[in-house]
């Protein structure tokens, strides 16, 4: 199913971010450290491209303490500079302004706050660093939609967005990403216990194959072709009145 040559995707996606910001006028780029894979394998492709300019930023949010340590793990391998920025509270204060309902606490209206946040904090870095937001979103992701509109789905340029998660994987072997960050259960992070394929009902093999062989169960076809449907506004221009 996998037969590309990874150390020359490597060389393709740095090009390809290096070209992307210089067109857009920037200095360099900005990207969100989870501890998780994707962020992993972004911010080492952007500190390949921009080795001066590339800042990584870590944002728990009531998050597991393993990941910023994982985050900080990537960071310092690859001497990517980073900055802490704990939302901790200012999550607290804007849901007790907005609501103060705790049993909203464990609703995705209130899960989605986190990442919204974290993409507020990533635009004031690349305001003030003249650099663009480069987001972590894979094709597996984008196909049916598992990110948070506006929040980790608020981006400039997204290098990952044609490849499956199967192959970031692939990627971060030939980025020599630590294998305990390539092994780790993907996670949004947004609660405990969270992990991408209980919360989709499928697993990454699955959905990679059916995205890359259009082969699939009929339980695997009908979620993918649900979610796929159902977020499609996501990836979608705003919609405007023709009159
Ligand atoms: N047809 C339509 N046309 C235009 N807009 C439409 C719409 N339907 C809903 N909407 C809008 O979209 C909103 C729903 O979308 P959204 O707010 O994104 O919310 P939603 O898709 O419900 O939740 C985000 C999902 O992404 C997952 N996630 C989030 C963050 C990170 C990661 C990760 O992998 O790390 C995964 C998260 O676990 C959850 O499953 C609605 O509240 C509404 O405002
Ligand atoms: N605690 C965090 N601190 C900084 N950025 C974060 C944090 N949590 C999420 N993000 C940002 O949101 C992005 C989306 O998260 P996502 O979980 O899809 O990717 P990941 O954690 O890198 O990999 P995986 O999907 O395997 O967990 C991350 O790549 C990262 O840029
Ligand atoms: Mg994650």
């Amino acid at each position: 199913m996998l037969n590309k040559d990874y150390d020359q995707m490597v060389d393709k996606l740095v090009e390809w971010i290096h070209k992307k910001v210089k067109q857009a006028g920037c200095d360099g780029v900005v990207v969100g450290l989870s501890g998780g894979i994707d962020s992993a394998v972004t911010a080492t492709l952007c500190k390949k491209a921009f080795p001066e300019n590339t800042f990584g930023v870590i944002m728990p949010c009531y998050s597991d303490p393993q990941d910023a340590k994982d985050a900080k793990l990537v960071a310092e391998k690859f001497d990517i500079p980073y900055q802490i920025v704990d939302l901790s509270t200012t999550f607290d204060q804007l849901l007790k302004s907005i609501e103060g309902r705790a049993d909203l606490e464990k609703s995705m209206a209130v899960a989605n706050i986190k990442p919204r946040l974290r993409m507020t904090t990533l635009y004031y870095y690349a305001s003030i660093k003249n650099s663009l937001v480069v987001g972590t979103d894979n094709r597996s992701e984008l196909k049916v939609g598992y990110f948070t509109k506006y929040g980790d789905g608020g981006i400039d340029i997204a290098p990952l967005g044609n490849l499956v998660k199967l192959e970031v994987r692939e990627v971060a072997s030939a980025l020599g990403i630590p294998e305990k960050i390539i092994t780790k259960d993907p996670s949004a992070g947004l609660w405990g216990g969270q992990t991408d394929e209980v919360e989709m009902g499928i697993t990454y093999e699955e959905l990679d194959k059916y995205i890359l062989t259009g082969e699939a169960t009929p339980r695997v076809k009908e979620i993918v072709d649900n979610l796929s449907s159902r977020n499609k506004h996501k990836l979608e221009a705003i919609p405007i009145p023709k009159f």
